[in-house]
């Protein structure tokens, strides 16, 4: 659906405007040769005219890193984000071509509820996800039986560094009030999920504006993935993004805008 893709241009957010969408800006992407281009530590920020296009550009290129992480290393792991933005991005993931028995999928957060909850993110992992093909992938999910992420973390820990980490490709995504996993604004460990330095893989968090209490991957661990995705929809978002990118901002997001290391940002309006 490359007609409806709307710009691959390595674009600063604040200057990306409808008005600059169209044709992708080749000469803004150099390409080295076959299958070789310079590799940008900046966001890079791909357009798309509605969710559709998005998902299906998304999915494919996952899809084409999965098969790249099995054929180097025999399998790959993949974290992705709950919420409502990846719901189409599943079903369309779900039905790519690969070996999904050599992938095991978990996510970059959860909130502590069981998958029998409406607002369970493994839930919707189960129910759009591993479907179809992905129905072979293994899921590890981070809800652990217990009353609280506190008295369930030892087993989350246990449970997630039997996974064999760096992550091939981690999707984030981010709400309304610049959080992306569960790094929320004024989050009760916010600053240690956040520490660079912290070699925790997992850490609980609540936070004002999250519901229920929550259980996160560090941002530490999802900046060592191979490749990094920001999955992002609507215009708010959009100016949520463009907020993060000016100096000094304290929203969440801005930490993973300001990594320097490459991410790629799918948005549509
Ligand atoms: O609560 C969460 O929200 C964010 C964003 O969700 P959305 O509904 O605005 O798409 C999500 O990335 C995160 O994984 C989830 O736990």
């Amino acid at each position: 659906m490359v007609g409806r893709r709307r710009s691959t241009a390595p674009v600063h957010l604040r200057h990306l405007g409808p008005e600059r969408c169209g044709r992708p800006d080749r000469a803004r992407r150099p390409h080295l040769g076959r299958g070789l281009r310079i590799v940008s530590s900046s966001p890079q920020l791909h357009g798309f005219d509605d969710g559709q296009a998005l998902a299906e550009a998304l999915a494919s290129a996952i899809a084409g890193q999965l098969r790249v992480a099995i054929e180097t290393r025999g399998e790959a792991l993949l974290a992705v984000s709950g919420g409502s933005t990846p719901k189409r991005l599943f079903e369309l993931l779900s039905q790519q071509d690969l070996n999904w028995s050599r992938v095991t999928i978990t996510l970059v957060d959860e909130r502590w509820v069981p998958d029998s909850d409406e607002r369970s993110n493994a839930r919707m992992v189960e129910a759009l996800l591993l479907q179809h093909k992905a129905a072979d992938a293994e899921f590890v999910p981070l809800y652990v039986e217990a009353a609280t992420p506190e008295a369930g973390i030892a087993e989350v820990r246990t449970r997630v560094g039997a996974l064999k980490h760096p992550f091939d490709v981690v999707v984030l995504g981010m709400g309304p009030d610049g959080h992306t996993a569960s790094f929320f604004p004024g989050g009760d460990r916010l600053r240690e999920a956040l520490d660079l330095s912290n070699t925790a893989q997992v850490l609980p968090m609540r936070a004002p504006g999250a519901g229920e209490p929550r259980i996160t991957f560090t941002l530490r661990e999802l900046l060592q993935a191979h490749t990094l995705y920001l999955h992002v929809q609507g215009n708010d978002k959009r100016d949520v993004l463009a907020q993060a990118e000016q100096p000094g901002s304290a929203l969440p997001i801005a930490n993973v805008l300001r990594a320097g290391r490459q991410l790629d940002i799918y948005w549509c309006p």
